[in-house]
Parts: structure tokens; C-alpha cells; sequence
């Protein structure tokens, strides 16, 4: 007699086990995969916040493209002005596709319901700005952006890679600006230098609190959303600004600003916590500015997705009646 192997019974699938498997693979969770509602809800939060940053950041430079100082100027503010527009479409997009309604989201930025980046929340003084919030914002956009072309969430990642692509555009065409202003007149000199005094803080305080009071990383990093720690992100930041601060020739304005032979990292002081506390709480320079324009924007654009929404039906119906026919 043959003894012939009893095949084992198939185990009934788990969706969970299969989530914790595909993260655990560090590989990517799609939008029809199960996941769990924490899962679904932190990513939610963070690609809103993350769009909501794109479309707010619009705000502070878009205020220079009429007062940019020659056409190349203008044409270029103008074009990174738009990357940022385009960004935030990519990401309620992403957002969508985890269920979220673009509408309700923007309601809840206009309301208050939810956060954008504290660093839109300042005001763009001179045209020195706009090249500091290249090298700066954007430079910090990077940092914290290209572990997340990696996150677990597919459509996340995806949608980081092009804009990664752009905002090293932005962060270049920052630099350079100053740059040329570096080799103007002494009184472009002192705009750059404090411009780079008023932006430096706050762009520390884009990565967010410091890692013992930051409530969402723990979840987020073992979800692998997030890539790295926020002071990890920071301390990266730093690392990559202080070199092309000497060369630009301008003074970060923090004294203990020094290298740190046995960390093989700078040492940097903390930004006022309770300065980030009181932007993210909507108690900034230019909260109240920023989203009474993105409400004002929401109101008079609604005539254009009717008009949108409409032409949609009637594209629908055509084509209904074409396959009827
Ligand atoms: C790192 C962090 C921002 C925060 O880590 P998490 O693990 O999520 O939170 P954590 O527990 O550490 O914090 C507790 C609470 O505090 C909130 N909060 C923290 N920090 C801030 C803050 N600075 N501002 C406001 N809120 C902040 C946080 O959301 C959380 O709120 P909750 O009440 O729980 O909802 C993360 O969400 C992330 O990487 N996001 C994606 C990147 C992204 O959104 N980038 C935006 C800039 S895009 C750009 O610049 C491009 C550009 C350039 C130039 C011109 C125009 C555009």
C-alpha cells in the first residue's frame, strides 16, 4: 500500500495576518487591500495635513508674483507656485482613494478640523523670502519627503516621487536666488541674512515636536508611514543646511550651532516649543490671513465645479445615449 500525502487544509485567509505580512515584507498595502481603521484613519490625517500644506503654501510666496523683480523671476515663482497646486491635487487624490471626500476635507481645513504645516503660517517680508523658502521649506520638504516616496501606502509613495523631483526644482532655484543676491549690494546681502534669521526656527519646527512628545510616530514608524523619527529628520536637515550656509555666506542664527566630532552630526539648540504649539493651535502671525483667503478662494470657485460637475453629467449621458444608439 502507497501512503500518499494528506495535503493540509487550507488555512482560511486572514486578512490582518496578510497586512501585518505585507508590511513586515516592507512591502506596499493598495487602496483595495484590507487595513486596519487606525491604519486607514492615520493616513487620512497625515495626506490631508500634507495637502493641506501644499495648497496653504501657495499663499506665502504666491504673494511676490506680482512684485517679482524681473520677468525670469516671475516665470519661475510663477511655475513653482503652480508645482505646489499640482501637489496638492496628487494628494486629495491619494486621500481619495482611502474613501475621503476632497470636499469634506476642505471644509475641515477652512473650519479648523484639521492642521497644515505651521511654517505657512509667517509672513513673506521681501523678495528674500522667497529665496530662503526655497532653500529652507523646500530643503525641509525633502528631508522629511524622500522616506516617503518608501511609506507602506502605495498611492502615498507614488505621488512622493514626482513631487520630490519638483521640490528639489524649488530648492535649487531658492538657493540660487540667493546666490545672486549674495553678489548684489550690501543692503541685499542684509535682506538674505535676515530673512535666513526669521525662517530658520520655524523651519525647524516643520519636522514637528521633538520624538518624547510626539504622540503619532511610534504607530506611524511601525506601520512604516513614517520612515524616520522627526528628530531624526530634523538633525538631517541641519546637517545638510549648515554647509551651504558657508557657502552662501550667511550666519544661522543659533551660537550653539557646532559639529560634533563623536556624534558625526551638528549640535543645534531647540526651537520654542511652545512658539510651535501656538502656530499649529492657529495662534500664528498669519493664521487668521491664510485660511480666510483659502475660504474666500473655496467660495468663489464653487461656480467652477458646478460648471465642471455639469459638464461631467452631460458627458455621461452622451456617451450613454452613443452606446444606446
Ligand atoms: C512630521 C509630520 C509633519 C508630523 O508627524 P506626525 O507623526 O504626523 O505627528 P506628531 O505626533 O509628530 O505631531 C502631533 C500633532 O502635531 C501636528 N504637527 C506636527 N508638526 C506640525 C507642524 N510643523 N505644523 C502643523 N502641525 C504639526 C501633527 O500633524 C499632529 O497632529 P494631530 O493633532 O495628531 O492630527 C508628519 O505628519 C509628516 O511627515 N507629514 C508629511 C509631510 C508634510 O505634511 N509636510 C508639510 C509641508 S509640505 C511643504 O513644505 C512643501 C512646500 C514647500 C514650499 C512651499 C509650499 C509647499
Amino acid at each position: 500500500m502507497v501512503n500518499t500525502p494528506t495535503a493540509a487544509p487550507p488555512r482560511p485567509y486572514d486578512p490582518e495576518a496578510a497586512f501585518e505580512n505585507t508590511i513586515a515584507r516592507d512591502q506596499r498595502i493598495e487602496p483595495r487591500d484590507w487595513m486596519p481603521d487606525a491604519y486607514r484613519a492615520t493616513l487620512v490625517r497625515q495626506i490631508a495635513q500634507h495637502a493641506h500644506s501644499e495648497i496653504i503654501g501657495m499663499q506665502p510666496e504666491g504673494e511676490w508674483i506680482t512684485r517679482a523683480p524681473s520677468l525670469r523671476r516671475k516665470a519661475i515663482l510663477f511655475a513653482k507656485v503652480q508645482d505646489e497646486a499640482g501637489h496638492g491635487l496628487y494628494l486629495y487624490s491619494a486621500a481619495e482613494t482611502l474613501g475621503a471626500d476632497r470636499t469634506e476635507l476642505t471644509e475641515r481645513l477652512i473650519d479648523g478640523g484639521q492642521k497644515y504645516s505651521s511654517i505657512f503660517n509667517y509672513p513673506t517680508r521681501t523678495f528674500a523670502d522667497v529665496g530662503v523658502i526655497g532653500w529652507f521649506v523646500d530643503g525641509a520638504a525633502i528631508c522629511n519627503q524622500v522616506p516617503l516616496c518608501r511609506t507602506s501606502y502605495g498611492p502615498y509613495g507614488r505621488a512622493m516621487v514626482r513631487v520630490c523631483k519638483e521640490e528639489s526644482f524649488h530648492q535649487r532655484q531658492g538657493y540660487e536666488l540667493l546666490l545672486t543676491m549674495m553678489r548684489g549690494t550690501d543692503e541685499q546681502r542684509a535682506m538674505v541674512q535676515d530673512a535666513v534669521d526669521r525662517w530658520w526656527w520655524p523651519s525647524l519646527m516643520m519636522f514637528g515636536p521633538p520624538d518624547d512628545d510626539s504622540p503619532n510616530s511610534a504607530r506611524s514608524m511601525a506601520w512604516r508611514i513614517k520612515r524616520h523619527s522627526n528628530d531624526q529628520l530634523r538633525q538631517r536637515f541641519v546637517d545638510m543646511t549648515v554647509p551651504q550656509a558657508e557657502k552662501l555666506g550667511v550666519t544661522l542664527p543659533d551660537p550653539d550651532l557646532r559639529w560634533n566630532d563623536g556624534r558625526g552630526h551638528h549640535d543645534f539648540s531647540a526651537p520654542d516649543w511652545e512658539e510651535l504649539k501656538r502656530v499649529v493651535s492657529g495662534d500664528g502671525p498669519c493664521n487668521a490671513e491664510r485660511i480666510a483667503r483659502r475660504r474666500a478662494a473655496h467660495e468663489e470657485g464653487a461656480w467652477v465645479r458646478r460648471a465642471a460637475a455639469a459638464h461631467a453629467d452631460k458627458r455621461k449621458a452622451r456617451l450613454r445615449e452613443g452606446a444606446a444608439a
